[in-house]
């Protein structure tokens, strides 16, 4: 057994699906993101598990580990308990606490029992775009903007306390709940340590434990579509029925029901995985912005008026539904024209990439050989027709999902040649947009535009898609990892 483990989960971006994914019946584009959270496991000395997140102020919580036999012979379930009562962290906890005991239950074996006795220190960190560096950025005098970000040391200080650090919507509880498992069954070999080896039903068992770390952690059941994106990177999402978890969240939970629950085979998993990623010369750009929405409000508040109003509310959703499926397909349909005939769709990009979206109709006709522009032409003018209907949501529910005043920078982002959508993710507000862009020209004049605007301000994020899920890692390949750890 290696004495180190590294193993990284990318953050997310809902692009379409936003409310509807919380219902089996529809599906949503999610993106991950360059933007990772990375576990590191090391074989302790102390005999405890000493948990450390060194970017953070009081980012240090420390565990005696014991094992309660229920009631079967070889059963244990793993306990917790904080050498420091006044500091806690629940979504580290729940997540150690389920994850040894599943793994006990897999591994009984003398050899995991001597290495849980020695102790485990684990560190956590996360890729700076998943906290806003805003902060950071002004004592050093620096302007918001890309170039200032990239001159920051990788996963630096915050200069505050988990609780009171500003979020940037990348999913930093999934994507670490997601490195942290993988990364502690990778350590105890339950899964392959290489990634080449790594099976479909590994990535299963990791989705199906951090689903429940999540969700227990949350106090609820979500969609889910965060994890999802830690484990398997950019797909299209169906969430699995809310029943699979429901009775089982519960701290007291019985172990060995919980391990048939998740376990790989288990045929109630009834979550979709569409393999997607958005075709070649497409390029995601995203911003923080300095106001921040509370989504679970604005989620309880939309259910409440499709509840209100399932008439009314049905006809959008299954409107927005037939528009987010043509974007999909759309999509996926320009990957295999790109696989086709290279040629042809570098040229439609081309010629694209210098010119509105509002002109492409015209670029379409004048081009009618080369059907990739007026594949560009129809995603746009869909992505607008749920940007309408995104607004239509807001005025009638009255939640900010398509704010007026991100309709107005939303729309200056369209008027930048080669943006094919520009949107609010997830559940929209005022605390995010993207951008997706073809060919490579926009950037600098999207980063203009962010910065010169005055009515919020835009913090543009170094992400980018990334379509991978969860990687195991060589520690000495992520710049900074092993400088941040102060080992
Ligand atoms: N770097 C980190 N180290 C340890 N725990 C973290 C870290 N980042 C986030 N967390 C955990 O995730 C929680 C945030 O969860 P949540 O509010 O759901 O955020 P998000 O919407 O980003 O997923 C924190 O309270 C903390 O328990
Ligand atoms: C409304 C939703 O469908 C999407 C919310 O997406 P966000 O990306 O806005 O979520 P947070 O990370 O919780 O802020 C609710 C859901 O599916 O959980």
């Amino acid at each position: 057994m290696s004495n180190l483990t590294v193993v990284s989960a990318p953050g997310k971006v809902l692009l379409t699906g936003g409310y509807l994914i919380l219902d089996r019946k529809y599906d949503g584009i999610v993106v991950g993101t360059s933007a990772r959270f990375y576990t590191v496991i090391f074989s302790g000395k102390n005999g405890k598990m000493c948990v450390y997140s060194p970017q953070f102020v009081d980012g240090e919580w420390e565990y005696r580990v014991s094992w309660k036999s229920l009631k079967d012979v070889g059963i244990y379930s793993c306990e917790l308990e904080s050498t420091n009562p006044e500091r806690h962290n629940s979504f580290v906890e729940i997540t150690i606490k389920y994850s040894l005991s599943i793994i006990s239950r897999r591994k009984n074996d003398q050899q995991f029992k001597e290495i849980v006795a020695k102790g485990l220190d684990i560190y956590i960190v996360g890729d700076n775009d998943f906290y806003s560096q805003r902060e950071q950025l002004r004592k050093k005098n620096l302007p918001l903007t890309f170039s200032s970000l990239k001159s920051l040391e990788p996963f630096c200080k915050v200069h505050c306390t988990l609780k009171k650090v500003n979020k940037t919507g990348l999913g930093s509880s999934a994507a670490l709940i997601t490195s942290l498992v993988s990364a502690l069954f990778v350590h105890f070999e339950i899964i392959s340590n290489k990634i080449t080896e790594t099976t479909n039903n590994d990535r299963k068992l990791i989705h199906n434990i951090a689903q429940f770390c999540h969700c227990l952690a949350q106090g609820k059941v979500g969609s889910g579509f965060d994890v999802s994106a830690a484990i398997w990177g950019s797909h299209i999402y169906k969430r699995f029925s809310p029943n699979i978890l429901k009775d089982v969240m519960d701290q007291t939970v019985d172990i060995s029901i919980l391990n048939n629950i998740i376990d790989p085979t288990s045929s109630i998993w009834d979550n979709q995985v569409t393999s997607f990623s958005l075709p070649l010369g497409f390029k995601l750009l995203l911003a923080d912005i300095d106001a921040g929405s509370h989504t679970p409000s604005m989620v309880g508040k939309v259910l409440k008026w499709r509840k209100e109003n399932a008439d009314q509310a049905n006809t959008i959703w299954d409107t927005l539904a037939s528009h987010n499926t043509t974007i999909s397909n759309n999509l996926r349909e320009l990957t295999k024209n790109h696989e086709q005939d290279e040629e042809l769709y570098l040229n439609a990009i081309k010629i694209c990439e210098s010119v509105k979206a509002s002109e492409w109709a015209l670029a379409a006709e004048r081009n009618p050989n080369n059907n990739n522009i007026a594949l560009f032409s129809a995603t746009f003018n869909t992505f607008q027709k749920i940007r309408e209907l995104l607004r239509e949501m807001s005025e009638l529910s009255q939640v900010p999902i398509e704010p007026p005043k991100q309709t107005k920078l939303l729309d200056a982002c369209n008027e930048i040649p080669g943006i094919i959508m520009a949107g609010v993710p997830g559940a929209g507000g005022y605390d995010a947009i993207f951008c997706i862009g073809l060919g490579n020209t926009f950037s600098s004049q999207i980063e203009k535009l962010w910065d010169s605007w005055e009515e919020m301000s835009v913090g543009p994020l170094l992400s980018r898609e990334s379509s991978k899920g969860y990687m195991i890692e060589q520690i000495n390949n992520i710049p900074g990892l092993s400088g941040c750890l102060n080992l």
